[in-house]
């Protein structure tokens, strides 16, 4: 495993609850580049420990945030579904009633909290910063591909799809005017009934792609009268996730996407106490949201039964089968009380999907539609990259330069936030501790740090209390936040999906990031798959980084690409006549980009994102 600079440095002081100058580390204060050849002076920015953030670092003990995810859904006390009528027709403007009989169970016992309040108002506290208008137009020319028998044709616009009335309220209060290309696609398909694996740039809007499809299914269906076992719940649809923090906000998303609707959505996560979890769970559940490991909990309590599902979607569904944690997604999917493919619908997501990946998961499928929109696993171009030679030991100062600069003048002109990548937790711990102390408000996040820390701290992020976020790989895949100006790979990762992935943190829905890498000799690996990404994305690659690129082909150096030669092809890998799963899953692809070193950054003891 490699380390950082961050790792090496001195980072006694953390933990030590010290959060003043001088538990700065020894490199001393952070002096910006206008001021270096002055004596430090009071004008030296070290407003570190006046500011709050810098408490924030070291004294997350006592941060007592709200309980997460209370859930606040209705009472249905019978676990089965209401006679269904009319689909579409039960929507009583004023609100209350989304579906004809779907409605009637929810107010028994508690009123549904309206999900769109808490928006509005982070909507008006952000709005003299935010980007103003969504550019779709962005994605108009994107190449799509589709394969698979009798593809459902697109869409132009949620009016020509029938997602029920009460549903379509719901995508005018999310402000949606018109559906994404993976949506445009998706949509149709999954309403079709099909099987789909669905590979679409980040921050194309996947998650309203397989929502609202299994929102509008729920709704549509009549389905048998569940089973009624004491304390036992069996929901329809089940979402699974990689990272606790993307189950919450898939969750947050479909509880908008399904208010007024009847449809009842929890969300089961490590980390968090189970009993509040089961208390949602006994409520009754159409869609639950969930962390595997807390899946298979529930499961062996026999608290939850799979039973009944009829749609199964996976987010980052190439990261849910890599390696290390495909066998528990197939206990999950194969070996408890699951439908078999064919008796439920499975709709598999990511902005990444390695043919040796798309292999393992046609496993769960049945005559699925393939997708692909832009090419598979492809950066987005509204993400400006670029890649800065940076050794080791200047990185943090480097950082720092970067920081400061942007505090003047911005990125692209607005004040943002700004998310740092780093490979390990304790190069988290200590990058986040030098920020704080050199006046940088920052937070950190990753996987050795309790789940109200996690939480706490990405609050923190998300309202610009500290608007640095120093992470790892546990934030790298599917959380939406939509002010990311600036996307830092302080410690670069060593397979480019997972650099697609983090760079997707900014450039969302539409609008312009920006993304800055380091990369130094340690990074020799990633210079070719680094190139080849930044090119085809219509970047500037830096002459050096070729010539290292030109070095790493030569030398038979790019081996930290998963899907082979021909992953830039962006295809269906049933279209590989010769693609054998059996042998090339572990042996590698032709093409010769395969590593043997497979998976990359998800080896034994490198950081998990896995929860
Ligand atoms: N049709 C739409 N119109 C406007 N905004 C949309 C639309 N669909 C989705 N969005 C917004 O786009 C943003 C990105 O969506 P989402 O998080 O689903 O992306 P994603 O493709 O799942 O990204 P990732 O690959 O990083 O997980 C969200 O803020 C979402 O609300």
């Amino acid at each position: 495993m490699r380390t950082s600079w961050a790792d090496s440095a001195d980072n006694s002081a953390i933990g030590s609850g010290i959060t003043n100058a001088s538990a700065c580390p020894s490199r001393g204060a952070y002096v910006p580049p206008h001021l270096r050849n002055r004596a430090l002076s009071s004008e030296v920015p070290l407003a570190a420990a006046s500011h709050p953030a810098v408490a924030l670092g070291n004294d997350r003990v006592n941060h007592s945030g709200p309980a997460p995810h209370q859930g606040g859904g209705y009472f249905k006390p019978d676990h089965g579904r209401q006679q269904q009528q009319g689909y579409g027709s039960g929507f009583q403007s004023g609100g209350g009633g989304g579906w004809n009989g779907r409605g009637v169970g929810r107010d028994r016992g508690r009123r549904e909290a309206n999900p769109f309040e808490n928006v509005e108002a982070e909507d008006q506290s952000f709005s003299e910063q935010e980007n103003t208008g969504i550019n779709f137009e962005a994605y108009d020319d994107i190449p799509v591909e589709t394969s698979g028998e009798n593809v459902p044709l697109p869409v132009n616009s949620f009016a020509e799809i029938d997602l029920g009335v009460a549903l379509n309220q719901n995508i005018q209060r999310c402000k949606y005017v018109k559906p994404t290309p993976v949506q445009r696609y998706a949509i149709p398909i999954s309403l079709a009934g099909r099987d789909l694996m669905a590979c679409a740039q980040t921050g194309s809007g996947k998650t309203a792609a397989f929502c609202f499809p299994i929102i509008s299914g729920i709704m549509r269906e009549q389905y048998a009268q569940r089973p009624r076992v004491a304390r036992t719940a069996y929901p329809l649809a089940l979402i699974l996730s990689p990272t606790r923090e993307l189950s919450c906000q898939i969750h947050d998303e479909a509880k908008k996407f399904s208010y007024q609707t009847g449809v009842k959505v929890v969300v089961a996560y490590g980390g968090a106490p189970i009993t509040q979890q089961l208390r949602e769970l006994e409520r009754g559940v159409d869609i639950l949201v969930a962390t595997p490991g807390r899946l298979v909990d529930l499961l062996e309590r026999a608290r939850l039964s799979l039973q009944m599902i009829r749609y199964l979607a996976l987010d980052e569904a190439d990261r849910m089968l890599d390696m290390g944690f495909e066998p528990q997604i197939r206990k999950i999917v194969e070996q408890m009380d699951m439908p078999p493919p064919g008796m439920r619908q499975t709709l598999l997501f990511s902005a990444t999907f390695p043919k040796e990946i798309q292999a393992l998961a046609s496993d769960f499928l049945s005559r699925y539609v393939f997708l692909a929109v832009g090419r598979v696993g492809s950066s987005t171009d509204l993400i400006a990259q670029r890649v800065e030679y940076v050794l080791e030991s200047d990185k943090r100062s480097h950082l720092m330069d970067l920081l400061h600069a942007q505090r003047e003048t911005g990125v692209n002109g607005k004040q943002g936030l700004t998310l740092v990548f780093v490979e390990t937790k304790k190069g988290a711990d200590a990058l986040e501790h030098c920020l704080c102390v050199n006046g940088f408000p920052a937070a950190s996040i990753h996987g050795d740090r309790t789940q109200q820390e996690r939480e706490l701290a990405l609050r923190s992020f998300k309202t610009g209390n500290t608007p640095i976020l120093v992470a790892t790989d546990v934030a790298a895949r599917g959380l939406d936040i939509p002010r990311v100006a600036h996307v830092v790979n302080f410690d670069l990762p060593n397979d480019i999906d997972d650099y697609v992935h983090r760079i997707g943190r900014t450039g969302r829905a539409g609008k312009m990031g920006l993304a800055t890498a380091f990369f130094n000799e340690g990074n020799f690996n990633m210079a070719k798959p680094l190139a080849d990404l930044m090119q085809e994305a219509n970047q500037e690659v830096p002459a050096w980084l070729s010539r290292y690129a030109a070095r790493a082909t030569y030398s038979g150096g790019n081996r930290n690409r998963k899907s082979g030669g021909s992953r830039f092809g962006g295809r269906d890998f049933r279209k590989e006549g010769s693609f054998n799963k059996a042998t090339d899953y572990y042996g590698g692809g032709t093409g010769g980009g395969y590593c043997g070193n497979y998976g990359g950054g998800y080896g034994q003891g490198v950081p998990s994102a896995w929860d």
